[in-house]
């Protein structure tokens, strides 16, 4: 047989999720004999695509939002253009918001009700550009956000206008000198009862608002955040509409002026700006007055009388914001993993006949883990965009705090993913053409916006410690994160002999129980949540230390137990939709769940060797398991990306493909 008919045969099984049957035929390493699993079969691609789309089942119109962004997204324009200069990549991303918004799916209105859609229109986006996703949740998640969620009634006025895009909006919050401190944040907004008019300035430079999306070029209003000034007291931080430009001309208008943060390291379709404002008056029903307001003898009202709780409460409302680009990030990894795994199942390097990348132990290494991270973060996010579109004033700690740690979870993973997948397509994975360097680069700052990943860890780890404070004060009833884990009784046994999990991981098959794995990360979270509360006590009693000081000087401790709580509530989340989910899917579930689980013990075996929760030989049997785990889903490795369920037309990299005939022609790149 001609070798490109050859290739293309072995090509087009690979690539057909109907037909994973003859994949199965190509090579199988003798370690995975006994850990072989009947052939995923597009029924069973099927059931994994439904476990990746949550529950309860999507309903229709968040299908229908996906499918439209999809067919509309075939048209030439979403085509990447790796030759475009940064004026011209901002130009295509303006005119591609403009053809989704022409389409008319999204209500500004509806993002707080319909949040799930919301997400899955984000999600969309991710998969034809970054650029074009993060203009879209600067001016949907943002912009209309902040009015949404900190307006009120009077502010509806603005949303038929921002759907349209004949308002551009910008959501001004980091300053030059105060990004994740926005407590720091020094521009003002005086009220003049005379006038009925707030005065927005720029007290000095370090006051100017820094990195805002859309103020560089487009951006006709803003949302400005600036301390509410009332009869000489300072309110603090308030959101107040700003209009920054004429819509018409273009240019800025009286008092306020705009500067370019010039070219990025990626993300250049988006016009970063800075503002500085001159005594702008706006007029009262500008400031976005949910949690606080200005009466009409000019005083100042709230019902949130501590101004710490008051400013909370208001970016709380914008936590929404923090699970989208949980979701984004992990339709990147996805995209980067189906690039990858396709290139992986055709490319050979080495041997006679040569073998496949994907049948290395080292690709399997590589990649696997990672296709086991993605699902076992989607399911959570899934759990996560639920509590926060169900959440009410009770749970709304609960929810700030999964969404601060999934955020930085998925992130970091999503960094991790195209890092690695980049890698494992050689020099190709450097192509722009392979869209995997370029997400790389344009994605990166989801791990500092939204709120900077290892400020977010010590949000979580304090809101950890509130819990655990709470629980043996008796001043809070067991709710949560906690309740879980009390459920099963860990807490108490823990407490009362903390060698009851040491003894547990004897048998080797106990390596591929999750449940039994899931005791190593209650063990772990709670040793470090005691570690720390008895860490921070001894330094502010007995080195009498600040409670500052002591924090900063525990800030590993810190960053460690956060992590570890983000771990295993995803193992509880993967347990519980193990437990729900199809018989027919229940296996490879349960390994990507273990193999989640084992490379996480693995990347921190130092700590659980050193507080003994492993003898040094189970170290090793761990690593065993986890080459046996990956070699028994080296037969799955397709059908678990083709799970992932993005369009062909949005795969579009030419190493996902026949790669050899894309560039037999010269004009291809
Ligand atoms: C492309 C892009 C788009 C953006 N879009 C917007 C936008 O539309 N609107 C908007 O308002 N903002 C926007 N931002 C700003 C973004 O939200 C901030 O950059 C972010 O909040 C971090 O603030 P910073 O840059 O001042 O970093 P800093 O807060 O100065 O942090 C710098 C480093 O110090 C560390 N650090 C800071 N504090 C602590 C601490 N207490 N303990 C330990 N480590 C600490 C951080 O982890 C980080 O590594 C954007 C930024 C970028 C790059």
């Amino acid at each position: 047989m001609d070798s490109a008919l050859e290739r293309l045969q072995t090509l087009s099984c690979h690539l057909e999720s109907n037909d994973t049957a003859s994949l199965i035929q190509s090579v199988r390493t003798a370690a995975t004999a006994d850990w072989r699993l009947p052939v995923l079969d597009a029924d069973k691609v099927d059931k994994l695509k439904e476990v990746l789309l949550g529950h309860p089942k999507p309903e229709e119109q968040v299908r229908e939002t996906k499918q439209k962004l999809y067919e509309l997204m075939k048209d030439p324009i979403f085509r990447p253009h790796p030759y475009a200069n940064v004026p011209e990549q901002r130009d295509l991303t303006l005119k591609r918001l403009k053809m989704v918004a022409s389409l008319g799916i999204l209500k500004m209105g509806e993002v707080a009700e319909q949040f799930k859609r919301f997400v899955a229109f984000q999600e969309s986006l991710v998969l034809s550009d970054m650029s074009l996703a993060v203009k879209s949740s600067v001016q949907w998640g943002l912009f209309a956000g902040s009015i949404v969620f900190l307006g009120t009634d009077k502010h509806k006025k603005y949303y038929q206008d921002t759907d349209c895009l004949n308002i551009l909006g910008c959501f001004a919050l980091t300053e030059l000198g105060h990004g994740s401190n926005v407590k720091g944040v020094e521009t003002l907004a005086e009220y003049d009862h005379s006038t009925r008019e707030f005065v927005i300035h720029t007290p000095n430079d370090s006051a100017q608002k820094m990195w805002i999306g859309n103020a560089g070029q487009h951006g006709t209003y803003a949302t400005v955040f600036a301390n509410l000034v009332v009869k000489g007291e300072n309110h603090g931080l308030h959101p107040f509409l700003v209009q920054i430009r004429d819509p018409k001309t273009g240019q800025t208008l009286a008092g306020v002026t705009c500067a370019d943060c010039g070219p990025k390291m990626g993300l250049n379709g988006v016009d970063n700006g800075r503002i500085w404002f001159n005594r702008v008056r706006i007029p009262y029903d500008n400031l976005l007055n949910r949690f606080g307001d200005v009466n009409k003898k000019g005083e100042y009202t709230t019902m949130i009388k501590n101004p710490n709780v008051r400013q909370n409460s208001m970016l709380e409302a914008l936590i929404g914001g923090r699970v989208t680009v949980s979701s984004m990030a992990l339709n990147a990894s996805k995209l980067g993993l189906t690039i990858a795994v396709r290139y992986a199942l055709q490319r050979r390097q080495f041997g006679n006949p040569e073998e496949l990348l994907i049948d290395y132990l080292s690709h399997q290494r590589r990649l696997f883990p990672l296709i086991a991270a993605t699902y076992a973060y989607q399911i959570s996010v899934h759990y996560v965009i639920s509590r926060f579109s169900n959440r009410t004033e009770k749970d709304a700690r609960d929810v700030f705090l999964l969404a601060c740690g999934f955020k930085a979870a998925s992130t970091w993973h999503r960094s991790d993913t195209l890092q690695i997948c980049r890698e494992a397509c050689g020099g190709f994975g450097f192509a722009a053409s392979s869209r995997i360097g370029i997400y790389k680069s344009d994605a990166d700052v989801d791990l500092t916006y939204e709120g900077d990943n290892t400020v977010l860890m010590q949000a979580v780890a304090k809101a950890l410690l509130v819990e655990f404070k709470s629980y043996f004060t008796g001043t809070k009833a067991i709710t949560g994160m906690l309740s879980y884990t009390y459920s099963k009784g860990h807490i108490g046994i823990f407490l009362r002999n903390k060698n009851f999990f040491v003894k547990r991981l004897h048998t080797e098959s106990h390596l591929l129980d999750a449940e039994m794995l899931l005791d190593a990360f209650i063990y772990r979270e709670f040793k470090l949540l005691r570690q720390l509360v008895k860490s921070l006590r001894t330094k502010v009693k007995n080195e009498k230390m600040s409670g500052a000081k002591a924090w900063n000087s525990c800030l590993d401790l810190v960053h460690k137990l956060a992590i570890s709580y983000v771990e295993r509530v995803t193992i509880e989340k993967f347990l519980e939709e193990i437990q729900k989910s199809d018989e027919g899917i229940k296996p490879i579930l349960s390994l990507l769940c273990i193999l989640f689980a084992l490379t996480k013990i693995e990347g921190d075996m130092g700590w659980f060797l050193s507080n003994k929760y492993f003898a040094p030989v189970k170290a090793q049997a761990i690593e065993n398991a986890i080459n046996k785990v990956c070699g028994a889903l080296r037969e799955h490795a397709l059908p678990l990306v083709n799970a992932f369920d993005i369009p062909e037309h949005l795969i579009s990299a030419p190493i996902a493909g026949d790669y050899v005939a894309h560039f037999s022609d010269p004009k291809n790149y």
